[in-house]
């Protein structure tokens, strides 16, 4: 299903935060949405997953204006995972867990079924959390509970998908399994991201805010331009296709001041590392 986002605008304690904000993300798409501390990500998130109502504006669904969709319908086709630490599933197994998700088909006092069971379990199994099943949410690390979080969002066979920072705290191996695992799953998926490397990896669209309003919106090397990356970001950077296809961003050696050099600079070949011995091979060659 298709989100739009037209023309939004937040208020927290009686000042805007989001302002007049309007996206798209096409049916299955992963876009990410990237700024500063503060800029409004997540209380344009909130909008979003119907926890925090705007002043102004629509935030539509396939179809419709998930504001005026009863909060059971709006969570059957929006799932969000979110950074903070849920402690509202507390000596919960991870199965228990999971089941959560399917609280919006079968509702708080429907017991779940058959088919809630078999979601649960292809939820557990597409996030690679089978194993976990029987532990107590509360003993797992912070990367394992990421997945069984995005696992419970899964079980509620959402139409959107919506995540706040949910690769934070997570190793550097942790961060790229969640992303491939997120991006290959094929839902329509907003994602706030605080790391901008991921983001240009991972996302092929960007939507840019800067103090509540989007600053750019769309392919990642056409939103992430170097003056981009000066006035929003202020760092000295270059975002580039590499040759093996990755988009990087290649900063400059003092991102806060100067830009880098328009192309990235090849690795030092092998052996010429100082001490390798080949240092002395091109010396002698240079004489
Ligand atoms: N509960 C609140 N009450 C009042 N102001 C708030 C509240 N939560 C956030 N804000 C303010 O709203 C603005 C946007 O905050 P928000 O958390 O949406 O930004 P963010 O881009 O997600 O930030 P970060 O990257 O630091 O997580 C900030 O100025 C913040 O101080």
């Amino acid at each position: 299903m298709r989100l739009t986002v037209d023309d939004v605008t937040v208020h927290l304690d009686h000042r805007p935060v989001v302002h007049d904000v309007t996206l798209e993300v096409a049916p299955g798409a992963l876009v990410g949405l990237v700024g500063p501390n503060g800029s409004g990500k997540s209380s344009l998130l909130r909008a979003v997953y119907r926890s925090l109502r705007p002043r102004r504006g629509v935030v539509n669904v396939g179809g419709d204006d998930v504001w005026r969709l009863g909060p059971r319908e709006a969570a059957r086709r929006t799932a969000a995972v979110l950074q903070e630490r849920d402690t509202t599933a507390a000596g919960l197994s991870v199965a228990e867990v999971v089941t959560l998700g399917r609280t919006p088909h079968h509702g708080m006092m429907g017991r779940p079924g058959a088919s809630d069971r078999e979601a649960v379990a292809d939820s557990l199994k597409r996030t690679g959390a089978e194993h976990l099943a029987e532990r107590d949410i509360t003993g797992l690390s912070g990367g394992e509970r990421q997945r069984v979080l995005l696992a419970r969002a899964l079980a509620q066979h959402p139409h959107l998908l919506v995540l706040d920072e949910v690769t934070n705290h997570l190793d550097i191996r942790a961060r790229f399994e969640l992303l491939a695992l997120i991006r290959g799953l094929g839902v329509t998926t907003l994602a706030v991201l605080h790391d901008l490397d991921l983001a240009v990896r991972f996302c092929e669209q960007l939507v840019v805010l800067d103090e509540g309003r989007v600053h750019a919106a769309g392919p990642v090397l056409d939103v992430l331009t170097p003056r981009v990356m000066a006035d929003v970001f202020h760092v000295a950077a270059r975002v580039e296709r590499h040759t093996d296809g990755v988009v990087r961003i290649n900063y400059a050696a003092d991102p806060l001041t100067a830009l880098p050099a328009p192309h990235p600079v090849p690795p030092p070949a092998p052996n010429t590392w100082p001490g390798s011995g080949s240092g002395s091979a091109e010396r002698s060659a240079a004489r």
